[in-house]
């Protein structure tokens, strides 16, 4: 699905007055839009409360109004001090609406209000005023509906961020696609739920001016993923070798092969030092076992060049062994998780120099903490969205990079990227981040490119946790993988 950022907004709208749709048009539509969600969602208020600000978002609020009250609505309109219309298409909003105005600071909440945020929308640009913060402070603790005009007042439609206070809203009705602010927390939580309206802005102008950042969505991978043809061999679907931690630590390359396995891998191997065969052998069927436990036995493994696709970093340990073999690996595709991540914590340049030529073969799976061990200027950086700081890490590092979190971003070396939303809350449990290395590791295998290996792993993972429902365990997250 599109996404748009902020600056495009002024851009289209520019576009499409040239186009010979007036911006006024579409503020008409918008406005009338709002209206019109107000009257279905809330058909019981006693009083639709409109704050309106100086840009064209306070003429959309204005638009709002008056439609209300020609259905019949009560209305009481406050606008934000100093915030007289500033835009033509406001001014024009503000006089063919009827509705007196009020000083944002005379409002006072009553039981049955449902407040209507028109104050700032794409165009917010610095933290919002003390008389505004204290509106949203009174309606918040009236505990009162709100309904935000194209984006909460407050929230960067660019980072989601909140500049300095911000509304929650229990429905935004935005315009044209969705901002990606409403897509990143904590800006998606003050979003609600998100209605996006068309108001008319033709779909050529949105493609030219959309992010080159989207929803995460099947459509990513599709192409890849058709039915097997019918003389399909195991390593014809991809041969994935999972490197096992100690006897103590070995769970989680388990959990990552059985994911692994059931997401389509053809034949997965976990190779375990000496120590952690026993272990290994013990738990698993379908999985392969072979031993590893230096360089030389890893140099002998790759002799075999069916075996394309590894995964290192679940309960392998930090230290030289997990650098040298991640080095050791670089013709190869792998997955680098976890420990293997912070392994190259002094000298990550190591890591992104191996991969840095040829086709993108590398993805790399941090949290924020694995994150700001690889690449802590960007971490620090505040200025950056995490789509933004992903999309830096994913070009340094030659890589595909996905930044875990509620949130999760995916990267690429070119600039694309998604941004991940049906991973449930319950997801946030031990062994979760195996399962999902598991996923990008079966899909890379698989001979998905890195880019669509990793969003169809992330999607697939949330997929699977909304199926399992409450309780979730890692290994019964493994049983609900459907793809
Ligand atoms: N295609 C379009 O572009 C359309 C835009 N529409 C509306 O227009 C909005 C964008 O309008 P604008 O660009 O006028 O932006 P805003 O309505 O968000 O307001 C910008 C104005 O607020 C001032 N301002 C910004 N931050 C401030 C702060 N913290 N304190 C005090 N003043 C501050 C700016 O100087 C500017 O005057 C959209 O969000 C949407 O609601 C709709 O009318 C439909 C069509
Ligand atoms: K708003």
């Amino acid at each position: 699905m599109l996404l748009i950022e902020p600056d495009a907004v002024a851009k289209i709208d520019s576009a499409c007055i040239t186009s010979g749709i007036p911006g006024f048009a579409l503020m008409n539509v918008a406005g009338r839009a709002v209206s019109a969600a107000a009257l279905r969602d809330y058909p019981g208020a006693l009083r639709y409360v409109v704050l309106v600000g100086p840009g064209n978002n306070g003429g959309d609020g204005y638009v709002a109004a008056k439609a209300l009250i020609e259905a019949g609505a009560t209305v009481a309109l406050f606008r934000l001090f100093d915030g007289q219309p500033t835009t033509d298409d406001a001014k024009r909003a503000a006089a063919e609406c009827a509705c007196p105005v009020q000083k944002l600071e005379e409002y006072v909440p009553m039981k049955g209000d449902v407040v209507i945020d028109a104050v700032f929308g794409a165009g917010l640009t610095r933290g919002l005023p003390a008389s505004l913060i204290a509106c949203i402070d009174k309606v918040q603790s009236a505990g009162l509906p709100v309904i935000a005009v194209d984006i909460a007042s407050g929230v960067c439609g660019r980072t989601g961020r909140i500049l300095a206070g911000a509304l929650h809203a229990d429905l935004t009705v935005t315009f044209m696609a969705p901002k990606i602010g409403q897509m990143l927390l904590p800006g998606r939580i003050h979003s609600g739920r998100l209605e996006v309206i068309d108001i008319g802005t033709p779909l050529r102008l949105l493609e030219r001016f959309a992010s080159s950042t989207g929803i995460n969505h099947p459509a990513v991978w599709q192409i890849y993923s058709g039915p097997r043809a019918a003389d399909t061999h195991k390593y014809s679907h991809g041969a994935l070798t999972v490197f096992s931690g100690g006897a103590s630590q070995s769970g989680a390359a388990r959990l990552a092969a059985a994911a692994a396995l059931r997401a389509g891998a053809g034949l997965v191997t976990i190779a375990a030092p000496t120590e952690a065969m026993a272990v290994n052998a013990n738990h698993m069927t379908a999985i392969m076992l072979r031993e590893v436990d230096d360089q030389n036995d890893l140099a002998q493994l790759l002799e075999d060049k069916r075996l394309q696709t590894f995964i290192l970093g679940p309960g392998f340990g930090v230290g030289d062994k997990a650098r040298d073999f991640a080095l050791a690996l670089a013709t190869r595709r792998l997955v680098l998780d976890a420990d293997a991540i912070t392994s190259f914590r002094d000298r990550p340049e190591d890591l992104f120099d191996a991969f840095a030529l040829g086709e993108t073969r590398l993805i790399l799976t941090p949290h924020d903490g694995e994150f700001s061990r690889l690449f802590p200027d960007l971490a620090a950086n505040q200025a950056l969205s995490k789509v933004e700081r992903a999309q830096h890490a994913a070009r340094r590092a030659h890589a595909v990079v996905i930044l875990k979190g509620a949130d999760t971003v995916i990267a690429d070396p070119a600039g694309r990227a998604t941004i991940n939303i049906n991973a449930p809350p319950s997801l946030a449990t031990a062994g979760s981040g195996d399962v999902l290395a598991g996923l990008c590791g079966a899909f890379l295998a698989q001979n998905y490119p890195a880019f669509a290996a990793a969003c169809a792993a992330v999607w697939h993972h949330g997929d699977a946790a909304q199926r399992a429902g409450a309780g979730l365990t890692a290994e019964r997250l493994i049983n609900f993988i459907e793809t």
